[in-house]
């Protein structure tokens, strides 16, 4: 196995300080992010600390609960619910050593949600940490839009989470404790190499629960392909981690990137973290129904549902064709 190669890239970081006041170089900041790194870091954003606290205790105390609990709720094609060491990434063709818990607004949670005294708080406490993690996501698509030449509540009509056809996910995920004793199998892989296919990735991670990596430089939208230098991005409290994904790189005609990441495999005792990691993901998903087409029309216009449907089968068929290249492997 060919070591890592590793650079350090500066992040950009944005404040959403007095964002009302500040829209233009909020803009123009993200715009130069979306145009280089696909990856920035909002500090002084709307969401208060007590909230994201809040939510890793639902999502830890989630966890903890018997598997034949979560079992109850498994994950489907609608893209809810509780699945472990069951997401193949197309990079490796093999598992990721975790589990997670999709939730959405609407009736794709229909049998989704535990009963209440099974867990309490869950719903109600998800729900507000989602709202929440809809403002920001809005101020965000304002700007895009903006950047973009569409009309300001271009993006925002279209991720609207309070219609039936909202397809937007809130992803709790928790990596395992690994065992620094026992040699890590090449096959084992928190989180393999992929691009996520939303407009924008909101991620929340623990200090010191490191793990995180990314590989800007992504150039088309449909191949899958890892870069092979990467740059660690360090988990600090409170800070969200933003990534582009395939839509809005799609829905800007390739002008914005979507960006490789991964969850590192823990192998150096001195540098690595091998214990249990938790993160949080908010994925902003375009409603089955909404219209996607950049500016300059550089792809056939597709409807949400569409592009959700090829961006499943397109990681269908990376990972067949890896299955094939592993030599038939089961997976
Ligand atoms: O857990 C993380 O830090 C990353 C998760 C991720 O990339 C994903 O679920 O798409
Ligand atoms: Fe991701």
């Amino acid at each position: 196995m060919t070591p890592t190669k590793y650079t350090t890239r500066t992040i950009p970081k944005i404040s959403l300080h007095n964002f009302p006041n500040r829209i233009p170089e909020i803009t123009s900041q993200l715009i130069h992010a979306a145009e280089t790194d696909g990856f920035f870091v909002l500090t002084n954003h709307s969401i208060p600390p007590s909230l994201i606290t809040s939510q890793f205790a639902l999502s830890k105390s989630f966890f903890s609960l018997p598997e034949p609990t979560k079992a109850s709720i498994p994950f489907t094609h609608a893209n809810t619910g509780w699945e472990s060491q069951a997401q193949y990434r197309p990079s490796k063709g093999q598992p990721d050593q975790k589990e997670s818990y999709q939730l959405q607004y609407g009736s794709a949670m229909e049998g989704k949600w535990l009963r209440e005294e099974e867990l309490p708080g869950l719903k109600e406490g998800s729900l507000t940490f989602m709202r929440a993690c809809q403002e920001v996501s809005e101020m965000l698509m304002l700007c895009f839009a903006r950047g973009l030449g569409f009309e300001d509540n271009y993006f925002k009509k279209h991720h609207d989470i309070t219609r039936s056809e909202s397809q937007t996910v809130l992803r709790l995920l928790h990596y395992y404790t690994i065992n620094q004793d026992v040699p890590t199998p090449f096959s084992y892989h928190r989180a393999g190499a992929h691009v996520d296919w939303s407009f924008l990735t909101l991620l929340f991670q623990h200090a010191g629960q490191s793990g995180l990596e990314i590989c800007p430089g992504r150039e088309v939208s449909t191949a899958f392909g890892t870069g092979d230098v990467w740059t660690k991005v360090e988990p600090e409290e409170g800070e969200i981690v933003c990534n582009i994904g395939d839509l809005l790189m799609s829905w800007s005609d390739d002008r914005f990137k979507s960006t490789f990441h991964r969850v590192k495999t823990p192998v150096d005792r001195e540098t690595d973290y091998f214990g249990e990691r938790f993160s949080i993901a908010y994925f902003n998903q375009p409603c089955t129904d909404c219209e996607i087409q950049g500016p300059g029309k550089k792809y056939p216009m597709v409807t949400g549902r569409e592009f959700t449907k090829r961006a499943m089968e397109r990681n269908f068929a990376a990972l067949k064709a890896k299955k094939e290249e592993l030599g038939g492997e089961s997976v």
